[in-house]
Parts: C-alpha cells; sequence; structure tokens
C-alpha cells in the first residue's frame, strides 16, 4: 500500500505542501520502519488554511441543512465502501490490529457522519409566545472550529469532530497527532469527493506548537481537543483568553468493579475490553478493576487464560488482536510505569516485558495487590497495563473508585440490578457501563467529568458544543419609552 500522501497538508480541497516545515516521520509501530514522511505546517500554511476555513464556513452555514447532510451521508457511505483500504492505512498509522481496524475505525467516522449527515436539517430554532409578542431561536453556526487529535484513534477522532462541527455549518481545521497524520488526510480528501465545498474541512500537519498557533489565533470560534489533561490545561487556557468554545477530551484512569455476584466471565471479558483492547491506548479504559476478594483469584484465574490465548502478531494478519505500542517513546513510558509497579510493590501475575521482535511490542500486563496510591493507580499509563485492586464493600469501594482527579469512565458488573443502577449514579464520571466496557455508541454522548474534560461528543448533546443559540424579539405593538 501507498503509504505515502500526495502531500503534507489538504487545504481549500486540494493537497498542498511545503517542505520548509519541519519534517515529521511517520514510523510503523510493527516494524520500526519509516512508511511516510510529512512536514509540519508553516505559518504560511497556517495562514492558507484559517483563510481558506473562513472564506468558506458562512456560504456553507447558508446551505439548507438537507443539503449539507446529504454531503455528510455520502461522505459516510464513501468510507464504508472503502473500508478495507482505510483500515489498512489506520493500521500502518497507529500499528493498531487489522481486526480492531476493519470494524470499528473508519466504521465509527462513517457513523458519525451518518448520524450527525441525518441530524443536519432538524437543527431548527424554537417559537415562544409572549403574549401578543414573540421570541424565535436560531440555531447558528459557530464559525471556525480547530480540531486537534490524540494519536490512538486518527480517522475516529477526524470524523467525530468534524461531523457535528460541519452538520451545525462550521468549518473545521483539523490537526492530527504529529504520530499518526495519515488517516485524517483521507477523511478530508474523501468529504471533497462527496462534494463538501472546498474550505470547510481542513488538515493540517503539525506538533504542539501548530495547535497552539491555531487555538490563539482570532478567526478561530471553537476548539475540540482530544488529548492528555496537560495538553488541555494549556489548550483550555489559551481558548479562554479569547473567549473560544470548547470541548476537551482528555484522559482517565477509570475505575471497573467487579461484585462478587458477577458472571465472571463478562466480567473478565470487559476487563480485557478495558484494558488490551488497542494495546490499552485507550482514554476510557477501565485501568483500576476493583474485584471483590470472593472472586479474586477465580477472577485472575480466568484473566491468565484468556490472555494466553491473545494473538501478538503482524497488525495487518486479520487473526493478530494484539498489537504493538504507537511509538517507541509510548512504549517506554509504559515500561517505566511496569517498573514502578514492581518497585512498589505490586504483584505481576501477568506479562511486564517487551516482546523480543521488532516493533514496539509489550506483552499485555496484568498485576494484582495493587494500592491506591500506588503510581500504577493514580497515573494514567496509556498501555496494556491492568492494576488489579482488592474490595470487600460497597460503600468503600465507592470511594476508592472516586478517589481520583479524573473522571471519564467507570464500569460495573454485578447481577444485582439496583445495585448496579445505584453504583453508575454514584460514579464521578461522564461515561459509565454496566456489564460491558468501552461501548461508544454515535448516539451515546461521550465524554468526562473532573479533570477529564468538558463537554461531550457524539449524540444530540454534540450540537450544543457546535452551534449557538440567537434569539430574536418580536414586538407586535408599538414601543413604550420613558421619554
Ligand atoms: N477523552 C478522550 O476522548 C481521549 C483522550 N485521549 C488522551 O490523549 C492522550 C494521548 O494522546 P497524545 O497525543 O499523547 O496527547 P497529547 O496531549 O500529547 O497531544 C494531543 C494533541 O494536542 C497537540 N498539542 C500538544 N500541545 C499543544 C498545545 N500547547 N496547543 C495545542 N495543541 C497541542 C498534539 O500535537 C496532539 O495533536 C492520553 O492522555 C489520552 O487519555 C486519547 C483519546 C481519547
Amino acid at each position: 500500500m501507498q503509504t505515502q500522501p500526495k502531500a503534507s497538508h489538504f487545504i481549500n480541497g486540494e493537497y498542498v505542501e511545503d517542505t520548509a516545515g519541519t519534517p515529521i516521520e511517520v514510523i510503523y509501530a510493527a516494524t520500526g520502519e519509516k512508511i511516510a514522511q510529512v512536514h509540519s505546517a508553516t505559518p504560511a500554511i497556517v495562514e492558507q488554511a484559517l483563510d481558506a476555513a473562513r472564506a468558506a464556513w458562512p456560504a456553507w452555514a447558508a446551505m439548507s441543512g438537507t443539503e449539507r447532510g446529504r454531503i455528510l451521508r455520502r461522505a459516510a457511505d464513501m468510507i464504508r465502501d472503502r473500508n478495507h483500504e482505510l483500515s489498512v492505512l489506520e493500521t500502518y498509522d497507529t500499528g493498531k490490529p487489522y481486526q480492531e481496524t476493519i470494524a470499528v475505525d473508519a466504521t465509527s467516522g462513517a457513523d458519525a457522519l451518518e448520524y450527525f449527515g441525518g441530524m443536519a436539517a432538524t437543527l431548527t430554532g424554537e417559537h415562544i409566545q409572549l403574549g401578543d409578542d414573540w421570541v424565535y431561536t436560531r440555531r447558528e453556526a459557530l464559525g471556525v472550529c480547530v480540531g486537534i487529535g490524540a494519536w490512538n484513534y486518527p480517522t475516529q477522532i477526524a470524523c467525530w469532530k468534524g461531523a457535528p462541527a460541519l452538520a451545525c455549518g462550521n468549518s473545521m481545521v483539523f490537526k492530527p497527532s504529529e504520530t499518526t497524520p495519515l488517516c485524517a488526510l483521507k477523511v478530508a480528501e474523501i468529504l471533497i469527493d462527496a462534494g463538501l465545498p472546498k474550505g470547510i474541512y481542513n488538515v493540517i500537519q503539525g506538533l504542539g506548537d501548530v495547535g497552539a498557533a491555531l487555538v490563539t489565533d482570532d478567526r478561530v470560534d471553537k476548539v475540540s481537543l482530544t488529548g492528555s489533561v496537560p495538553t488541555g490545561r494549556k489548550v483550555y487556557a489559551a481558548a479562554a483568553a479569547g473567549i473560544k468554545h470548547v470541548t476537551m477530551e482528555l484522559g482517565g484512569k477509570s475505575p471497573m468493579i467487579v461484585f462478587e455476584d458477577a458472571d465472571i466471565e463478562n466480567a473478565v471479558g470487559g476487563a480485557i475490553l478495558g484494558n488490551f483492547y488497542s494495546s490499552g491506548q485507550v482514554c476510557s479504559n477501565g485501568t483500576r478493576v476493583f474485584v471483590h476478594k470472593d472472586i479474586k483469584e477465580a477472577f485472575l484465574k480466568r484473566l491468565s487464560e484468556r490472555l494466553a490465548t491473545a494473538v501478538i502478531g503482524d497488525p495487518q494478519d486479520p487473526d493478530t488482536n494484539f498489537g504493538p505500542m504507537v511509538s517507541e517513546r509510548q512504549m517506554d513510558i509504559v515500561l517505566g510505569y511496569i517498573e514502578k509497579g514492581q518497585a512498589e510493590g505490586a504483584r505481576l501475575v501477568y506479562g511486564g516485558k517487551r516482546l523480543d521482535r521488532d516493533g514496539f511490542y509489550l506483552e499485555p500486563t496484568v498485576f494484582a495487590d495493587v494500592k491506591d496510591d500506588m503510581t500504577i493507580a493514580r497515573e494514567e499509563i496509556f498501555g496494556p497495563v491492568m492494576a488489579v485492586l482488592d474490595f470487600e464493600d460497597e460503600a468503600d469501594v465507592m470511594k476508592r473508585a472516586n478517589d481520583t482527579e479524573f473522571g471519564l469512565a467507570a464500569g460495573v458488573f454485578t447481577n444485582d440490578l439496583t445495585r448496579a443502577h445505584r453504583v453508575a449514579a454514584g460514579f464521578e464520571a461522564g461515561t459509565c457501563f454496566i456489564n460491558s466496557y468501552n461501548d461508544a455508541p454515535v448516539e451515546a454522548p461521550f465524554g468526562g467529568s473532573k479533570n477529564s474534560g468538558v463537554g461531550r461528543e457524539n449524540s444530540k448533546a454534540a450540537i450544543e458544543h457546535y452551534s449557538q443559540l440567537k434569539s430574536v424579539y418580536v414586538r407586535m405593538g408599538d414601543v413604550e419609552a420613558p421619554f
């Protein structure tokens, strides 16, 4: 497959290059080989992208929602038709197994385009009668939205931000993570092929400095970031200086509680999905697994048995279901946490090592007897490292589960109906699961509370974050003034 894109950026409907920008090498995580190179956006490229987005959005916003939606839905169909090719590229970009990318990434992006495309025509204001007078509201676009992505879901993030933004009549300048620059360019290309007017969806490459240049620009009305909490703080502050709208999808250290009456097979399945899918590089992962003492050994036994069946290998092989870390840097970060876990006295019950092969492969890793104050129970690792903690009492475990700066997600496994809902209500987290983990359908709001974020992606809730209401007061009689 051709992994080298035609050019680094996609602006105003076409690929654009400026080789004066710092080179960014794209490394295939499964081999460590360079598979492409792009250039970071120069100030001239940033200008070009923002000018294009600024010039294009009013005409796009003036189109009917039905027309806008039709284009987004056409793009969704094209993505589905090209799912294989896009999934192979996503696997090169991220190292995630093709078995995952073919099932989730491009299709989840298509879901967002289809959902918000369908919704575009329904975005209306309301009529408020006030005696003879009345107020009507208009749901209007914000203008130019900037999207900044993380490296774990490059296609999905490009679509999750782009679809609601475009449905509401905005334009977007999207900056992918410098680690995974390839997939968003394809999204931009497909949107144009689907009939999107030029300048409405632009992609420029770069590191944090390019993101910062976008966020601080006066032409930008909204910023949506998927990234870590430290970056979120910087971007939120920069956006606040310009009183810009924000959506922040940040990190987590989410709890998963497995009660003694849970179906152990399902709980182990949930823990596997919530810790080892995408080699653990998922923001909402339930990495603090609280297991009731009565079933702890049974849980750990089944977990180890099932982990032993993981197919680790070439991510392009459809049988592989566990791939490498996205980069050498991320692998080293995770190895550092594994060392800390051992040094602080957690019991390593599975994995813990780098695999002896090319690429950035780690073993799926499980620590038991983890204590709440250990580093591996406090900090987001963003890798395949599960911490299993013991508990006996519901009230106590709820306190411990919520004792974190993060609030992205949380899960509970139990067959007690009332307990399940009581626990879900008690979680200080934006996205919760009962007897499941990490489902993210476009119909459901996704996002975090506490330090994990601001705003929600997906669902009807996203519309509030990509549009604003104008109210228009209409007086039917004379104006009464005091003088
Ligand atoms: N809540 C969510 O939806 C998700 C959150 N994440 C979080 O993302 C993190 C991993 O992704 P990374 O790419 O390492 O995160 P990161 O925070 O290092 O970078 C995220 C993006 O922000 C850009 N950036 C960095 N500094 C910036 C600045 N000063 N101004 C503007 N942009 C800047 C980066 O170039 C990148 O595109 C994890 O902490 C994870 O939890 C990842 C996926 C989903």
